[in-house]
């Protein structure tokens, strides 16, 4: 488990910001762990403020919400940009589903951290062909912190990394769930990849 390298009601120093990144295939428990490492930051009376891509209205258009129906507010934002405009004074962000932001993402989480906050991101490292999920290697490469999550492969139980899409729709970005994604290993994601 992700144990934070420091935390208190004290905020960071200026340029002495953090960045963390949460990663994995759909159903890993990035969204789980991202809200638990936000929650304890409120607990800790920590200025916390969370943002989402507007696109992604699956389980609530405001809330970020875990497949398993864990919860928290968030503030849907069209444009990267926009997080550094609506971020004030806080001292943690937290951003879900950072794989649907555009390239700006990168340079925006590298000016909030140097201003001292610490931005939580969790997002897909790899989109339904298997292959890097842009910005997210990117922003693996600046963080401080990666911490990468796994699934249960649906077909033979092992640990999955891979998101495979049932459909035959081979845009990159859909929007979708249990109808439309199922995790997988790397063994039983090949077999089946046409
Ligand atoms: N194949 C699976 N492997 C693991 N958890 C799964 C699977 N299918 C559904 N889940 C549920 O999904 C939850 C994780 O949801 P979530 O945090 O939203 O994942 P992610 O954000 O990585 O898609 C788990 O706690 C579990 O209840
Ligand atoms: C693999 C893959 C996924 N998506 C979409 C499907 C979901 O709406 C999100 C991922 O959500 P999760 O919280 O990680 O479960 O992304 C996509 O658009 N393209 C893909 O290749
Ligand atoms: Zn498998």
């Amino acid at each position: 488990m992700f144990i934070e390298p420091r935390i208190g009601r004290k905020k960071l120093p200026e340029g002495k910001g953090q960045i963390e990144i949460i990663c994995g295939s759909m159903f890993s428990g990035k969204t789980e762990e991202l809200i638990r490492r936000l929650n304890r930051a409120i607990i800790a009376k920590q200025k916390v403020e969370i943002f989402k891509p507007s696109i992604d209205k699956r389980y609530d258009t405001s809330e970020v919400v875990s497949h398993d129906d864990a919860r928290i507010r968030s503030t849907p934002v069209n444009f990267a940009e926009d997080i550094l405009l609506l971020s004030g004074d806080c001292d943690v962000i937290g951003i879900d589903e950072v794989q649907f932001f555009d390239s700006q993402i990168i340079s925006v989480v590298q000016k909030l951290a140097r201003q001292g906050k610490r931005v939580i991101m969790a997002g897909l490292d790899m989109d339904f062909k298997g292959k890097p999920f842009e910005p997210v290697p990117q922003l693996m490469a600046i963080a401080e912190y990666v911490t990468k999550v796994h699934a249960i492969c649906m077909k033979c139980g092992d640990l999955a990394s891979f998101s495979f899409r049932k459909t035959s729709n081979e845009e990159k970005v859909l929007l979708g769930e249990k109808e439309s994604y199922e995790a997988r290993c790397r063994k039983c994601f090949y077999e089946d990849l046409t």
